[in-house]
């Protein structure tokens, strides 16, 4: 796709790009490949904790290809003289692998040792199914709590297709995959217990098909800088539909994200109240006094639902808004309350277009669902969510980008293409008003905007959120998430 980008796979698209090479016989060299990667990942985790000769590494190990895995890496830390050792967690081991790692003196353990520094997860791999139950190992729950634990491939108890946990699982603060990253290792419960990722190539780059998803993981280039004849009216205009009095901060927040993220002009469509709130804090801004499509003239972008609560008339200028938007294909990014405009036509369309991005939080996303009657769509949403078939499915029925937050973002449009994923350990962003701040940056990013291929909407909407995490990350990078919403507007500027 991009530098910027990442390929992300389903475990069965790695499985499948495997086959052929196994069945040419190169199952052992792809094997030595992932341990050798695995093996190097841990001896740089442990120099950079002190000294690799005689440090303490324990491998949990399962009865297939992951267990082997496992098995090869504690032997190559053997002979680096790591005091490497396994607990073998099933009545069988990777028998090639097993006779390697008693070979280099390695032991069999029956509890995992107090000491233990680094405890390998090589239980399952890619060919887990259905519900995992933690080894009953003595020593493993306080070994979990005391030393790094690195997961061979994928955290043990991870659906690699959807991150899905059916069971218990293995939490990891480092993740070695093989071939490519899955996408249980970005997506809902895996993206929490997979911690670091690092992917080891063994091979099978020419094998592997177009991927399930991209991650984004730097700035894409969606806007255009300011250039040197650029006027206000040039630079993009953005028409914010956005509080009420219940909820005037919602406002603020939006326009401020906005205006700080970079356009020529930042129109406010508000009650008198509202509109003196914002001009408080932001007197830049410019207070529109059309009502409806007619005080859209001119905008290049619109952010509608932030804080309109359950006001009708702030609802009915939602809604008249959304509908010149949709009608005139100007892009526009719907959030919040806004979302609850999509009722009627505008749920059923199906052809909204991807030039409009809605933004829904888990919750939303269920509502839409309910609102459409999409069982199997409210299924993927339950409990523990599919969010890339999910987000996709809600895309493809609406005819719209949508953009479903959470700690891992996915980003799809209405055709099909593979999705975005922002993935950001900023667990911080969970306070009020953070979403009226990406609505605002997205906001900008529509009003600014270069392109406008219907794949582009997607990039754009992913690089907000990317941005988004990007402040949290840098106004925060301890993590004790003491800041609120306003702050991480501050911290917006690159
Ligand atoms: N195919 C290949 O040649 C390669 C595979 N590799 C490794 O092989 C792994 C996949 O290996 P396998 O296909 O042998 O599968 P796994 O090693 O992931 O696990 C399969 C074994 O676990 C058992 N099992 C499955 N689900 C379980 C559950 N919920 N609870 C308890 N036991 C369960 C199965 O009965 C089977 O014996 C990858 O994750 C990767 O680590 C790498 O070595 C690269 C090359
Ligand atoms: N645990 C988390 N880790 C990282 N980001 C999170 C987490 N929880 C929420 N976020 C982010 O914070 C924002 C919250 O948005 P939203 O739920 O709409 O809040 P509000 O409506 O109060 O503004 C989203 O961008 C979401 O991705
Ligand atoms: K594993």
């Amino acid at each position: 796709m991009s530098r910027a980008t990442t390929p992300v796979y389903s475990g069965a698209q790695i499985r499948d790009a495997e086959t052929p090479l196994v069945e040419a016989g190169a199952g052992p060299d792809m094997m030595r490949r992932a341990a050798h990667g695995l093996a190097s990942y841990v001896l740089a985790l442990l120099r950079s904790d002190g000294k690799i000769y005689g440090a303490r590494v324990l491998g949990l190990i399962g009865p297939g290809n992951n267990g082997g895995d496992g098995l090869y890496a504690l032997t190559a830390l053997r002979a680096r003289g790591v005091d490497a050792q396994a607990v073998l967690v099933a009545d069988r081991a990777h028998p090639q692998a097993l006779e390697a790692f008693r070979a280099a003196g390695g032991r069999v353990l029956s509890s995992v040792p107090a000491d233990t520094q680094v405890l390998i997860d090589a239980v399952l791999g890619t060919g887990a199914r259905g519900a995992f139950t933690l080894p009953d190992v003595p020593g493993l729950a306080e070994a979990v709590g005391t030393s790094t634990v690195v997961a061979c491939d994928i955290p043990s108890g991870v659906d690699a297709d959807t991150g899905r946990c059916p069971g218990e699982a293995l939490t990891a603060e480092h993740t070695v995959t093989f071939g490519g990253a899955k996408l249980g290792l970005l997506l809902g419960e895996g993206g929490l217990r997979s911690g670091k990722i690092h992917t080891v190539d063994i091979g099978l780059q020419e094998h592997l098909p177009e991927p399930a998803a991209w991650e984004l993981i730097s700035p894409e280039p969606t806007r255009r800088k300011p250039r040197l004849g650029d006027h206000k009216y040039s630079r993009g205009s953005l028409q914010v539909v956005a509080g009420s009095p219940q909820f005037p901060g919602a406002a603020q927040l939006t326009v401020g994200s906005a205006i700080t993220s970079g356009v020529g002009m930042v129109r406010l469509q508000a009650d008198a109240t509202v509109s003196a709130a914002v001009l408080q804090g932001w007197p830049e801004a410019v207070m529109s006094h059309g009502r409806g499509a007619k005080a859209f003239d001119g905008a290049t972008a619109a952010a509608i639902g932030p804080g309109l609560g359950k006001d009708r008339s702030r609802l009915v200028e939602g809604e008249t808004m959304l509908r010149a938007t949709v009608e005139s294909k100007v892009p526009c990014v719907l959030d919040a309350s806004g979302l609850e405009l999509l009722r009627g036509d505008l749920l059923t369309s199906g052809d909204l277009g991807g030039q409009l991005i809605l933004t829904p939080h888990l919750g939303e996303a269920r509502r839409l669902a309910e609102a459409l009657e999409d069982e199997s769509l409210e299924e993927l949403l339950a409990d523990q969510p599919d969010t890339l078939a999910a987000t996709r499915a809600l895309a493809e029925a609406l005819g719209a980008t949508v953009l479903l937050k959470g700690p891992s973002t996915v980003v799809a449009g209405p055709s099909g293409g593979a999705p975005l994923v922002v993935r950001s350990a900023t667990p911080g962003l969970a306070t009020a008003g953070t979403g009226d701040v990406l609505t605002g940056i997205i906001g900008a990013l529509l009003a600014t905007a270069d392109a406008a291929q219907e794949q582009d909407w997607v990039r754009i909407a992913a690089e907000g959120a990317r941005m988004h995490a990007a402040a949290a990350q840098r106004l925060d990078p301890q993590g004790f998430g003491h800041f609120g919403a306003s702050a991480l507007i501050g911290a917006l500027r690159e």
